[in-house]
């Protein structure tokens, strides 16, 4: 039996634009916004229009490509200059999520092969449709082997959003529940408000509750109270990048779940794509995180809630040393420690 649900999503290829759901704006305001021009695609990004690592990867593959349909040369050297351009200037809008850079350098080895500049534009366009569609796919099979690892029923803390709308569809770590409403099975989620940006408040609880997923809002701050208290089963995170050696770069404040699972024994998950392994470097140590502007800590949509003057610090991500995570759910399989080993068999299967 199939339950039909609402899964919202926040991405949509048109032949000349990207309509994308504003994000900054939810729960309150459903704004769309077309993106048609390279800046417009870079200021979404680095404004959290459009946010959640996947999603990112997907829109700077349809900007790019986009943006390269509209180069008014004849000759193939100009074309590169001006895709290297974009590509820099898209590569430059957030530093930690590695699905970017995975989507830019993807369509940049699409173009490698080509003759013709016109050849070169159809490839584009066409690799951007490729990545954004097989993304849908990836998410949901990542749901499927979530709902493996997690027992029917259970209570399940997570943190920020890493759900349909930061994916093409589904999800990383909500997709197990988007897909168990699917299936008519029931799950109990906790989220985790997730400040500065408040992700959780505003995007978790308005994207679950769109798919009927019965979820419940917690301050960042009542984790470990909440874990104890309500017997949570699971805590279940999304990731922006992930070492080789499972070292876990996520939303800041991911860290501290870990070591509080830890505490009180229990399983810690990851889910993400294999696009969001950067197997070029061995540890966390060497995931750039980073660093946003105090506003998001000292106002909130607004509002002064620190003097104006205050010295802030604000890391938009944390690194979860691996031996925190129970396992890393991707779309080729679970992956268990030893991590260093499995990462690369895993990924390569
Ligand atoms: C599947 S989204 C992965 C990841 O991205 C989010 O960060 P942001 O909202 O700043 O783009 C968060 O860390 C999610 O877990």
């Amino acid at each position: 039996m199939t339950n039909t649900i609402t899964i919202p999503t926040s991405i949509e290829w048109h032949h000349d634009h990207l309509l994308i759901l504003n994000q900054q704006k939810l729960p309150k305001v459903t704004e769309y916004i077309q993106l048609r021009k390279i800046d417009d695609f870079y200021e979404a990004i680095l404004s959290l229009k459009v946010r959640g690592a996947p999603a990112i990867g997907i829109t700077a593959a349809y900007g790019l490509a986009l943006s390269a349909q509209h180069y008014s040369v004849n000759k193939w050297e100009d074309f590169l200059q001006q895709f290297k351009n974009d590509k820099e200037l898209l590569a430059s809008s957030r530093p930690t999520a590695v699905n970017l850079f995975w989507a830019l350098e993807r369509l940049e080895k699409k173009i490698d092969q080509c003759i013709s500049i016109n050849e070169a534009k159809t490839l584009l366009l066409h690799e951007a449709v490729q990545i954004h569609t097989e993304d849908e796919e990836t998410c949901r099979q990542i749901g499927e082997y979530g709902l493996e690892i997690l027992t029917p029923g259970a209570s399940v803390l997570t943190i920020c959003n890493a759900g349909s709308i930061a994916t093409a569809k589904y999800g990383t770590a909500l997709a197990p529940f988007h897909l168990a409403q699917e299936k008519e099975q029931y799950y109990k989620v906790y989220a985790c408000e997730t400040r500065p940006v408040l992700q959780g408040a505003r995007l978790t609880m308005w994207e679950l509750q769109q798919s009927g997923v019965d979820v419940t809002l917690i301050t960042d701050s009542m984790a470990a109270h909440t874990i104890s208290k309500k017997e949570i089963n699971a805590i279940i995170v999304g990731a922006d990048r992930i070492a080789s050696n499972g070292d876990t770069a996520n939303k800041i404040g991911t860290l501290s779940l870990a070591i509080i699972a830890n505490h009180y024994g229990i399983p810690f998950y990851v889910a993400a794509p294999s696009t969001t392994f950067d197997l070029a470097i061995n540890s966390g140590g060497e995931i750039p995180i980073e660093e946003r502007p105090i506003e998001e800590v000292i106002a909130i949509e607004g509002v002064n809630i620190a003097p104006e003057n205050s010295e802030v610090f604000n890391p938009a991500f944390d690194v979860t040393p691996s031996s925190l995570i129970t396992a890393i759910i991707t779309e080729k399989g679970i992956i268990y420690p030893d991590f260093n080993q499995n990462i690369r068999e895993i990924l390569a299967g």
